[in-house]
């Protein structure tokens, strides 16, 4: 059974608590916590300082996804706003191994992202050491691009090399363009954590939304 991670992106920033809580109230998972710096993708969202207003108010397991050049730079900042996982880019500056223990030392877990252009295989070697890897089938940067179904070869090759290594349920993110038709393609392929922004936020009736991506 696959699990929901709403991306607040797409969430009404003016009540955003209120959507947070729609969407834990209809049995979200996890938020997905989109954060951009302007630089490693061409556009901002909002940072540390949103995270640790929402986390006192309404506790969740939030599932930070850094879109940042340097996220090493950044983690310590979002261990204290609240983060329950920081997922990063592979294609990022920062030194992987380090900045993996720099999440875990805050006690957080841990996942690593790669872009469409990256080959699953880059993935590989840091398994054995997060809790997560995140599968962008957009670019990232925007909501509400197409899905691009290249990501389920990908999604696919990680689900074999996890049950290869010895972790069968390794969590398995999927994020960009998940909606009705493409989510069911996901799940099949191996994905665990389904990401969805403007499927979940764009229709009257989110609750009914996230209740049909959790039954996958
Ligand atoms: O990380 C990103 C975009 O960079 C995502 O988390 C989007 O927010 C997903 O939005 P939809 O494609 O589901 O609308
Ligand atoms: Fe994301």
């Amino acid at each position: 059974m696959a699990m929901i991670a709403p991306s607040l992106l797409s969430a009404d920033f003016a009540c955003l608590e209120q959507d947070c809580r729609t969407c834990l109230d209809a049995g979200a998972d996890f938020l997905h916590f989109d954060v951009m710096d302007g630089h490693f993708v061409p556009n901002i969202s909002f940072g540390a300082p949103v995270l640790a207003s929402l986390s006192k108010k309404v506790s969740a397991f939030y599932d930070v996804h850094l879109m940042l050049t340097d996220p090493l730079a950044y983690v310590p900042m979002f261990l204290k706003a609240g983060a329950s996982m920081i997922t990063f880019h592979l294609e990022a500056d920062s030194p992987v191994q380090e900045t993996i223990d720099a999440i875990h030392a805050g006690g957080a877990k841990a996942g690593v992202v790669i872009k469409p252009a990256t080959p699953a295989a880059a993935a590989f070697e840091w398994m054995p050491k997060v809790e997560m890897v995140l599968v962008m089938s957009v670019e990232p940067g925007f909501g509400g691009q197409k899905f691009q179904p290249a990501a389920l070869e990908k999604l696919s090759a990680l689900r074999a090399e996890a049950v290869r290594i010895g972790r069968p349920d390794l969590l398995l993110q999927v994020d960009g363009g998940v909606a009705r038709d493409t989510a069911p393609l996901c799940a099949a392929a191996g994905a665990n954590v389904l990401v969805a922004g403007s499927a979940v936020f764009g229709t009257a009736d989110p609750a009914a939304e996230i209740a049909f991506y959790k039954g996958l």
